[in-house]
């Protein structure tokens, strides 16, 4: 049973560990977990995912992995012998990928929760459009996701847009992770399906995955702390 009492996961988005430690010192393990993703992850490698975790975090490590069934199995046992706590691929691999991946980490002794990507955060209905898939961004996610539990997943990363339509039609015990988060006011980025925090977890998401607006605030740990309260 974890001990975290937040639904948020932080984005450590940092070039080098040392301001990623600087965050997570400032931080406490029981309000938020926290996400290593590629940036990071590139530059300091599993040392750094080992340091967090000593500090007591449960780690996301978000690689999104996509390519054949074979090296996306053997990355994920690499991901798991780390101790991680949830790991995730791109959906669009598809069904042997995705039947792989399950595998690849069944019965070892604490497996990460296993997540598929669905449509990225990132892209709006124009963006969906271009890459010429003939349905819509929602029924993608929609179709994706159902891919997704149909293969042993444990969830799905989508926006908290869709997590309504995920939810009613994928059941209570179906993750979703959401990135996207932006509190009331705060500037988008490169986000452009968002809601707040208080929206998502009203429309069914499961984790909130916050960076910039904690990691780029004044007082991050004050920045968690109103999320938190918000929710
Ligand atoms: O669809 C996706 C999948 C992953 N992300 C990741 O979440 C964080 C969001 O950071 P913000 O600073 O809050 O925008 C980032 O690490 C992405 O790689 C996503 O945004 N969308």
């Amino acid at each position: 049973m974890s001990r975290v009492e937040s639904p948020v996961i932080v984005a450590l988005d940092y070039p080098e560990m040392a301001p990623a430690l600087e965050l997570a010192s400032a931080l406490d393990p029981t309000a938020c977990r926290l996400k290593v993703g590629k940036e990071l992850f590139t530059a300091e490698g599993p040392g750094l995912v080992e340091r967090l975790q000593s500090m007591g975090f449960e780690v996301f490590l978000d690689l999104k992995f996509h390519d054949i069934p074979n090296t996306v199995a053997g990355a994920l046992r690499s991901a798991a012998d780390l101790g991680v706590w949830m790991v995730n691929v791109h959906v669009s691999g598809g069904r042997r990928m995705l039947e792989a991946s399950v595998e690849a980490i069944a019965g070892g002794a604490k497996p990460p929760l296993l997540i598929g990507v669905t449509v990225l955060t990132s892209m709006d209905a124009g963006d969906f459009d271009e890459l010429g898939y003939g349905n819509s961004l929602e029924e993608q996610v929609l179709r994706l996701a159902t891919l997704a539990k149909d293969c042993g997943l444990q969830g799905v990363v989508c926006s908290a847009r869709e997590a309504a339509a995920l939810r009613a039609r994928l059941g209570t015990s179906f993750a979703l992770v959401t990135p996207g988060i932006r509190p009331a006011g705060a500037v988008a980025d490169d986000q452009r399906r968002i809601l707040t925090p208080a929206q998502a977890i009203a429309a069914g998401a499961s984790y909130l995955v916050v960076g910039r607006p904690i990691t780029q605030a004044d007082d991050p740990a004050a920045a968690l702390g109103a999320i938190n309260a918000s929710l």
